[in-house]
């Protein structure tokens, strides 16, 4: 039996692909994610022949097609969707690709363990976890997933085999696809995990158009399940947050219009895949603009500021693939990475954009980078639960120190603290938004908790407005928001200003139990290296008080860090985050 598959990205013009699927729609109907829902009329499709019009598809339409009404471009078919490993691979390319997946995965006789997460396609709603390196291979992945009626987890490439197998139990995998270089720790995580097990065919260079003899049915499936991302566990164990093709959908939008993505962008891309920053801000939404997306093998501060360089190779002109987007900013880049590499300024300075978040910026850092590079980054705050709700413009005044403003369409509450009186305009952040998750997989009570009445997520994180209307995040209410001597303090607050210390290089500060006063405001410090050695030649040591007398005129006395720790290096998670939550029981259990 053959079928054709209908498949559009934003741009991608009027595409529908042609294959032969064994049995594809014997007895389900097909269906078409967010990013490969067909356009208005959709039409027969090969690399060398010109669309034809086709227009069976109109009437079932739903509010995706609205999303790709708004984005339409022509003309991105053939364009770079990514490059990886020195190689690019267009729009056609990738899709044709995942196509092959999906009908490899269709072919399979998969087991769908534990149905829960609502059924389409031939998939069934099975969860296929995914494990490959950052490639087009992984996006073709993704994409084959949804276009075969699966559940995509994206699972992390740093995390040990009792982490994985927790969350590859979790979820209830049924298959996982990944790339050769993990072949053979996934197979044997696989096999545990009775799980089926196959490498991602690798993305062709040729686009084979075959066979064409049925059309396969579309059915409505915006409300079905089509992501889960595992949180990082900072505030308890790992929960599957389980996103919707509507959701999903939502957000690209969403962010392709704020920071206005078009298909003249090319992202340098070197986060994780498995987390929302990495896989919405800088692969899902570009895609979806019709950018390209090139991904850096590794996070290196070097490889990022040569590649600047090589875009912009002397001041005023361009590289054809020049990057013209950065999201990622985090205190490595900034620090040793600027201060090392300050003398090629100008090529940072002619990117379009620079944006960071996932956690806060501090003051200093956002300073610093606006001397060496120019740009005021663009800081915004998302959760895995809602991706991206609160951004600084894109025109306008970036505020350090704040996240902004909500997106268009995103509504924000700040819940009070009753017991504080109501009246510090602090509370916590609740946000409604068409990008919200629709629950943590299997955990009803936990879903329904983390909900009010009236349907605003209860995000965890404390907040209050500026004058301005700009948002300041103070800090997740259980590990960022210290309790001393009846003052309610904010860690990210003292961190930013202990942070402005010439000699301090990164710093984390959180409560420890405190017989006398709750809590005490306790501070991790990593020295800068090189003030690090002055301190050992000169046999001196960087002390609590040192520290409170250079900090005196800039908190206040209650403020004032009360234990020092001077540690070599912090404690991050694959994003870059300290695990407050983790830290406080150890170090509280010291005591
Ligand atoms: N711009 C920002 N400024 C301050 N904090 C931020 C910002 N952006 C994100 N965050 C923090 O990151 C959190 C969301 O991160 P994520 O969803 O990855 O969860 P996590 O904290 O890493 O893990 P877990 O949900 O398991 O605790 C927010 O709730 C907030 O505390």
């Amino acid at each position: 039996m053959t079928a054709i598959i209908h498949c559009s990205f934003k741009g991608l013009n009027h595409v529908s692909l042609l294959l032969r699927l064994p049995a594809f729609n014997r007895h389900r109907s097909s269906y078409f994610s967010p990013l490969l829902r067909p356009p208005f009329s959709s039409a027969s499709f090969s690399s060398s022949s010109p669309p034809q019009t086709q227009s069976s598809l109109g009437s079932e339409v739903g509010t995706i097609m609205e999303v790709f009404k708004a984005a339409w471009r022509p003309s991105v078919a053939e364009r770079i969707a990514i490059r990886a490993d020195q190689k690019s691979y267009t729009y056609t390319q990738l899709l044709s690709s995942a196509c092959n997946i999906s009908r490899l995965l269709s072919g399979t006789d998969i087991e769908v363990n534990n149905k829960g997460a609502g059924g389409h396609g031939n998939l069934g709603g099975a969860r296929i976890g995914i494990v490959a390196k950052p490639s087009a291979e992984f996006v073709a992945g993704v994409l084959g997933t949804w276009l075969g009626g699966g559940v995509a987890v994206p699972l992390a490439l740093s995390h040990p085999e009792t982490e994985l197998l927790h969350v590859m139990n979790d979820s209830d995998i049924s298959f996982v696809l990944s790339t050769e270089d993990y072949s053979e720790s996934m197979q044997s995580v696989a096999t545990r995990c009775a799980a089926q097990f196959s490498l991602i065919p690798p993305v062709s260079n040729t686009f084979s158009s075959s066979n064409t003899t049925d059309e396969s049915q579309i059915g409505e499936i915006d409300e079905n399940p089509a992501l889960i991302i595992y949180t990082s566990g900072t505030t308890g164990k790992p929960k599957g947050v389980v996103h919707t093709h509507k959701s999903i959908s939502a957000q690209v939008k969403m962010l392709a219009d704020a920071w206005e993505y078009t298909t003249n962008d090319q992202f340098l891309h070197c986060l994780p895949l498995h987390h929302v920053h990495g896989l919405f801000n800088a692969l899902l939404a570009p895609l979806y603009a019709g950018a390209s997306v090139e991904f850096m093998p590794k996070f290196s501060v070097r490889s990022i500021w040569q590649r600047w360089r090589e875009s912009y190779p002397i001041n005023g002109t361009k590289a054809d693939d020049a990057i013209t987007v950065f999201t990622g900013i985090d205190t490595r880049l900034s620090s040793n990475g600027s201060r090392a590499t300050s003398c090629i300024c100008p090529a940072a300075r002619q990117l379009r954009l620079m944006m960071c978040g996932s956690s806060a910026l501090p003051q200093p850092v956002m300073h610093e980078w606006e001397t060496i590079t120019g740009h005021c980054l663009l800081e915004r705050y998302g959760m895995t639960e809602f991706v991206m709700a609160i951004s600084n413009p894109l025109k306008g005044a970036r505020k350090a120190g704040t996240v902004g403003k909500p997106f268009p369409g995103v509504q924000v509450r700040i819940a009070e603290d009753k017991n504080g009186g109501g009246t510090t305009g602090e509370g916590e952040l609740c946000v409604k938004s068409p990008s919200l998750f629709k629950e943590y997989w299997k955990l009803p009570q936990v879903t329904k908790e983390s909900f009010t009445d009236d349907g605003f997520f209860k995000t965890g994180d404390a907040c209050r407005v500026d004058e301005d209307g700009y948002y300041v995040i103070l800090g997740r209410t259980s590990a960022d928001i210290m309790k001393v001597g009846g003052y309610k303090l904010s860690a990210l607050e003292i961190e930013s200003v202990l942070l402005q210390h010439p000699d301090i290089a990164e710093c984390c500060v959180f409560g420890l139990p405190d017989k006398d006063y709750g809590e005490a405001v306790s501070a991790i410090v990593v020295l800068d290296s090189e003030q690090k050695r002055k301190l050992e030649e000169s046999n001196s040591a960087f002390s609590l008080e040192y520290l409170c007398n250079w900090a005196k005129d800039k908190l206040a006395p209650y403020k004032l860090p009360t234990r020092l720790m001077v540690w070599d290096s912090l404690p991050r998670n694959a994003m870059g985050k300290v695990n407050k939550k983790e830290l406080k029981r150890q170090l509280g259990n010291e005591k």
